[in-house]
């Protein structure tokens, strides 16, 4: 009896519609197996922009620590939780795409965070990436108490992103680094209008008959981390590698205002042994 009752708990966590949350966008409107359809297809802009991040971000990478494409490689799996979240919108599928999340912020943090910022009892970066390791995990179990205070909490990073990142600037001059924070920025602040409308404004949204900002937040927030990935690069490029010679490049043009950023290294292995 008990074990009847206890596997019908765990394929109910499974099961489409399990999950408390449910996004603004109308359900099962253009298939009977996908629940969101616009916001399901929306995920895949992370395989679009994944890949091309890990080809532009590779010659710093290879020159600072291969360990920096996990990043992009677990955004691949953030795509592929929510994807597969909005198809289902089961609790299994908000827990992945919450901790895919979580870890992404967590690697990011272990990699990238700057140095000089460490609390003064932290020796250096392996000790540093410990704690946050350690942190995880017991912030991953918790986040079954209250599933539905995690995306809030989860959103609370991009803030303090944004105050490391002010920090980070206010001794940086070059023209293109202050760009390529505004335009990082920008779109944070439009990725974040968007969930947050589409959270608390949904009435609305449906009287006007569009429902889709929880997908173009999708969309937003994958470009602003890639904006705000290559700035962190350029950063800690100049803190931890500085004989790189790193700098900022715009492709196609780099005179165009909204052009696609990316890091080049200007110095070579030569360069550091003549040094
Ligand atoms: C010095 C530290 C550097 C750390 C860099 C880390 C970069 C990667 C960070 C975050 C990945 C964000 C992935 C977004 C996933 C979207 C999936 C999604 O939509 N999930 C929703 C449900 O479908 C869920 O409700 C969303 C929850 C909120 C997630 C908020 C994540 C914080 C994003 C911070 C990005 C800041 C970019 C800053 C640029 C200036
Ligand atoms: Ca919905
Ligand atoms: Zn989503």
């Amino acid at each position: 009896m008990g074990g009847v009752y206890s596997s019908e708990r765990i394929t109910g966590v499974f099961s489409y519609e399990s999950s408390d949350i449910d996004w603004c966008e109308d359900n099962y409107i253009h298939s009977e197996h996908v629940v969101e359809y616009f916001n399901t297809v929306s995920s895949f802009t992370f395989f679009i922009i994944a890949p091309v991040m890990l080809y532009l971000l590779h010659p710093y990478a290879k020159e600072r620590s291969l360990s920096i494409h996990m990043v992009w490689v677990m955004m691949i799996f953030v795509g592929l939780f929510s994807a597969y979240f909005h198809m289902t919108l089961s609790f299994v599928g908000q827990m992945l795409d919450e901790l895919s999340i979580l870890w992404v912020l967590a690697v990011g943090y272990s990699v990238w965070f700057p140095r000089k910022l460490y609390p003064s009892f932290i020796k250096d970066r392996t000790m540093f990436s410990r704690l946050v390791m350690g942190i995880t995990v017991v912030t991953s179990v918790s986040s079954f108490v209250k599933p539905t205070a995690n995306a809030y909490a989860l959103n609370c990073f991009g803030l303090h992103l944004l105050y490391v990142l002010a920090l980070e600037m206010k001794s940086c001059s070059d023209q293109k680094a202050v760009r390529l924070a505004k335009l990082s920025v920008g779109l944070w602040t439009l990725a974040i209008t968007c969930w947050i409308s589409d959270r608390f404004g949904c009435s609305l949204w449906q009287r006007l008959n569009f429902c889709y900002l929880h997908g173009i937040w999708h969309i937003l927030i994958v470009m602003a981390v890639a904006y705000g990935s290559t700035l962190i690069a350029y950063l800690d490029a100049n803190n931890e590698i500085p004989y790189s010679l790193p700098g900022l490049q715009y492709w196609p043009c780099d005179k165009w205002a909204l052009g696609f950023p990316h890091l080049v290294l200007k110095g070579t292995t030569k360069t550091r042994k003549q040094c």
